[in-house]
């Protein structure tokens, strides 16, 4: 488990087609929805408005699989993780783990499914208390689980730290002593502790040197196979859940605008988003020879006031009237395989390669492009 001299080796693409008509899934959320009060106004404060950060979104996670969440910053990913990990109280929708409703579940209630989901957090420099020993941070949930495994929980302990390529002597160090990347294997080794069933990972790699992030990704894939744990990999671009999800959710200003198995997200996407999505990863990271290049205009919008029916739309080179009246459902789509899911009136070819003209939606950029290649690219908007 600890030779991180592997190349990122792709799971099997089969993944979701393998998967028994009748296996039930882990986790199934259903129009999960986060809305955070704004407050406002003086001397007493009242609530003026809601961030809505998620807003009705689905999805189920089966076991064993790694389904990735991707999206711009402010989607509402990581709330996403934090609701589905019940760090955070859901507004609406319902959360169902291995079929119990566990959405208003309290701490007591909780308790037994607490060890079966874990979190790995962004930043590890945060995320490990610097007073602890990794002894004491890798077994803490150990004893909150009052969980005594066999040899003591110092043996398991050094086990694990073997597990996530550590020094297992390295047992009473201080997380100040390690390097961005051990420390987030620290970060995996107190995940893993408890063998869950299940974990979010909220961009575990995206605070690391990019030459530390594959060895990073290649032990948690290692501890998804070997140990059968599904994850729920949260990242903002879909470089890097390519090597690492057998499905994939793209999210959009709180809604989940398409979902598919890798093959159909990578090389069949419908909705415009995705394509824009697609259209920055490096090409080293793609298959195709020529592929279509789309520049996003702006940032996403408030989701104080989201636009109304497609969210996309104000970003969208395809949207009509319709879009701006009627919000697309999530549905499967003529042509597309099952369980691929689109959210979209006038979904796109399921194509990636390179189009007549490029659609150039960012004029800004457009003309840094053309000063530094003469010109080639040509504005669609
Ligand atoms: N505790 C909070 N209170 C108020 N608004 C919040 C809170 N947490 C998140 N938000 C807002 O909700 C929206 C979604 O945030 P979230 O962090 O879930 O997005 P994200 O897709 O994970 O982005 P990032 O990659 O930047 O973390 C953002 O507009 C954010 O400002």
């Amino acid at each position: 488990m600890s030779d991180n001299s592997k190349t990122t080796t792709a799971v099997a693409d089969t993944f979701p087609q393998q998967r028994d008509g009748d296996t039930a899934p882990l986790l199934k959320v259903s129009g999960l929805s986060k809305y955070f009060p704004i407050k406002g106004g003086f001397p007493i404060k009242r609530t003026v408005g809601h961030v809505k950060a998620v807003d009705g979104v689905d999805f189920e996670v089966y076991p064993g699989e790694s389904l990735g969440l991707v999206g711009e910053s402010g989607c509402g990913k990581s709330t996403t993780g934090r609701l589905l990990t019940r760090l955070y109280e859901p507004t609406q929708g319902t959360i169902e783990y291995r079929g119990q409703d566990i959405t208003r579940a309290n701490r007591r209630q909780l308790a037994p499914i607490r060890s079966e989901i874990q979190m790995i957090f962004q930043d590890p420099y945060a995320s490990l208390n610097p007073r602890q020993t990794v002894g004491t941070i890798i077994s803490g949930p150990m004893e909150i689980n009052g969980i005594n495994p066999p040899g003591g929980r110092e043996k398991r302990v050094r086990e694990l730290l073997e597990i996530v390529g550590l020094n297992p002597e390295h047992y009473n160090r201080f997380p100040h002593e390690f390097s961005g990347g051990q420390r987030q294997r620290i970060g995996v080794a107190r995940a893993v502790a408890l063998e869950p069933k299940l974990i979010v990972a909220d961009e575990p790699v995206s605070a690391l040197d990019v030459s530390i992030q594959a060895q990073v990704v290649n032990l948690l894939q290692e501890v998804q196979r070997e140990m059968g744990i599904a994850f729920v990999f949260i990242a903002h671009d879909l470089a890097i859940v390519r090597h690492f999800s057998q499905r994939v959710a793209v999210m959009y200003l709180g809604k989940v605008v398409e979902i598919a198995d890798r093959d159909s997200l990578y090389n069949r996407p419908r909705h415009p988003y995705t394509h824009a999505l697609l259209s920055a990863v490096p090409e080293a990271d793609l298959d195709v020879a020529k592929r279509e290049r789309i520049r996003l205009e702006g940032d996403v919008p408030s989701p104080i006031s989201p636009p109304s029916g497609c969210r996309f739309r104000t970003r969208c080179w395809k949207a009509q009237d319709k879009c701006a009246t009627e919000e697309p459902p999530l549905v499967r789509l003529s042509g597309n395989r099952e369980g691929h899911l689109t959210a979209c009136h006038f979904p796109e070819a399921g194509t990636t390669e390179a189009r007549d003209a490029d659609i150039v939606m960012d004029q800004g950029l457009k003309a840094l492009e053309d000063d530094a290649d003469g010109g080639a690219a040509v504005s669609k908007s």
